[in-house]
């Protein structure tokens, strides 16, 4: 966020020479160049079986990365600014396939997903669960009574239920409900200083996002930051807090209640936050009580970080961990390159370019920051990044723009992704660029880090250093774009239980 202690500002933006190169194209060569094999391999292992079979077709045309390419070369890639940078996952040749596969072939591949040459529709599962639960014989869980749902389930259709026939001393049981539960990341309840400490302790006491041993941390954290930092915050929210409170949780609420809106009976949609309320697992709870067996839990991060999905998932574990008569559960799988989400960035990004008073020339695409450490690690979200900021400049397809992607919300002395947003807004502005626009596709809903940091701090820093004319972009939020791009990613992930 570049407030507070050891936020100081990064270096010097980009070279001369390195930024010429981006123009050239330097960007797009970067997130080709990082590929992840093993990535791939995870997902399969989510997948179900009509959906891997199509997985593999999909990338059967793609040959295997030679034996030696494991190791053969973990520095590459060169970043927006010509920046070497290191990627914990194999290297693999230009043609070789893998995370982000080059060439014609792929980019086409995406091109034509773009046209509505989406993936064949899923197999359908298998009706019913096959077995009842607390004792077949007595409750008779495929009983005849009709649920709102209960269309006659034919072999091969969709899952539907039934709801159970109970023997009449039976405790009632509330079963067969889909739920979903929406999850971001988290805020505080109020915009001051006590509420925004208690925020932050959560928040920066979690292991996934603060990477250091605990014993060495949990003093820095209590002395320095947590004495000083939640004052500035707390100040930096008061110039965002709405009647409804914070955006972040404003604008969740009404991501979930649109989806539920859109999505029907069938599913119970509901929201959390990882940090703060409404928590993950009060809502896991609610909707078990309301009878959901099976929930699917939807962090609205597209760009995987195991600083956010993964840790959604943590929490929810911790949950389930405690309970006897567990839900099924499925996660929305990252969407950086989701043909619904780059079509809607574009789509929503280029009406809001059009309805500006003045014509950009040079529209920022900047993502959450992370500790470049993590990248080292095998944490796959810089490619992630750079993917969704190659698709959306594709998609966008403005040849008069020039489309750079950066780094925001820097916390600690640890080096961070590079190049830093506020460091090229100003180098920008010192180089000649008048007239800039911001967008931060990585945020699902406006917040502390763009309201404040980018529309109003961002602004400051770009007309301080002599930039002209500036704008902030929304975030697709709860606007319709937004709304329909969720609604096609949760329904098939939901495929089989709806
Ligand atoms: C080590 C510190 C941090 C990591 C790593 C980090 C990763 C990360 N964060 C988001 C999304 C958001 N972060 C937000 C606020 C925020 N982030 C940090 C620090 C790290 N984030 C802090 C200390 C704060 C609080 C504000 C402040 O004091 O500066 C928010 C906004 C929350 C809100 O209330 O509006 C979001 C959203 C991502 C996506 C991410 C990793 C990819
Ligand atoms: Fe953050």
């Amino acid at each position: 966020m570049g407030r507070g202690p050891g936020a100081e500002r990064q270096g010097p933006g980009l070279p001369r020479d390195a930024r010429s190169r981006a123009r050239r194209g330097g960007g797009r060569r970067a997130d080709r160049l990082h590929r992840h094999g093993p990535a791939g391999r995870r997902r399969r292992a989510r997948l179900a079986p009509g959906r891997l079979r199509r997985y593999r077709a999909d990338r059967q045309s793609r040959p295997r990365a030679p034996a030696g390419g494991r190791r053969a070369g973990l520095r590459h890639g060169a970043g927006a600014g010509g920046r070497d940078l290191l990627c914990a996952r194999p290297a693999r040749p230009a043609a070789a396939g893998g995370h982000e596969p080059a060439g014609p072939g792929r980019r086409a591949r995406d091109r034509g997903r773009f046209r509505g040459q989406r993936r064949a529709p899923l197999r359908p599962r298998r009706a019913g669960r096959g077995r009842g639960r607390a004792g077949d014989r007595q409750c008779a869980p495929f009983g005849d009574r009709a649920s709102p749902a209960a269309s006659s389930p034919a072999i091969g259709g969709p899952v539907t239920w039934k709801n159970q026939q109970l023997p009449g001393d039976h405790a009632p049981v509330k079963s067969g409900g889909i739920g979903v539960l929406v999850v971001n990341l988290g805020t505080p309840d109020a915009p001051d200083t006590a509420s925004v400490r208690r925020y932050l302790a959560e928040f920066l006491s979690d292991p996934r996002v603060v990477e250091l041993p605990r014993l060495l941390w949990q003093p820095i954290l209590r002395g320095a930051i947590l004495t000083t930092r939640p004052k500035e915050s707390a100040h930096a929210y008061r110039q965002v807090w709405t009647e409804d409170g914070s955006p972040l949780a404003a604008i969740t609420r009404e991501q979930a209640q649109g989806l539920q809106q859109r999505l029907g009976d069938r599913v119970q949609v509901r929201w959390a936050m990882r940090y703060g309320r409404p928590a993950i697992g009060d809502e896991l709870a609610a909707l078990m009580d309301a009878g959901c067996e099976r929930i699917l839990l939807a962090p609205l991060y597209p760009q995987y970080s195991a600083a956010t999905t993964a840790t959604v998932v943590d929490k929810a574990a911790d949950k389930l961990r405690t309970m006897r008569w567990q839900p099924s559960l499925r996660t929305l799988p990252p969407y950086h390159d989701d043909p619904h989400y780059i079509d809607a960035l574009a789509r929503d990004l280029g009406a809001q370019l059009d309805a500006l008073d003045f014509v950009p020339e040079v529209l920022l695409l900047s993502f959450h920051g992370m500790p470049e450490r993590t990248l080292r690690l095998g944490d796959p979200y810089h490619c992630h990044c750079r993917k969704t900021a190659r698709l959306v400049g594709e998609a966008l397809g403005r040849a008069d723009l020039r489309i750079e992607t950066t780094f925001q919300s820097r916390f600690g002395r640890a080096k961070w992704l590079e190049p830093a947003t506020d460091a090229v807004l100003e180098e920008e502005a010192r180089r000649g660029t008048r007239r800039l626009a911001v967008a931060a596709p990585g945020f699902s809903a406006d917040c502390l880090e763009t309201l404040e940091e980018l529309a109003i701090r961002g602004r400051e820093q770009f007309l301080e250093a002599g930039g002209e004319r500036f704008a902030a972009l929304a975030c697709l939020n709860a606007r319709e774009r937004g709304m329909a791009m969720l609604e096609a990613i949760v329904r098939r992930e939901l495929a089989g239980w709806i």
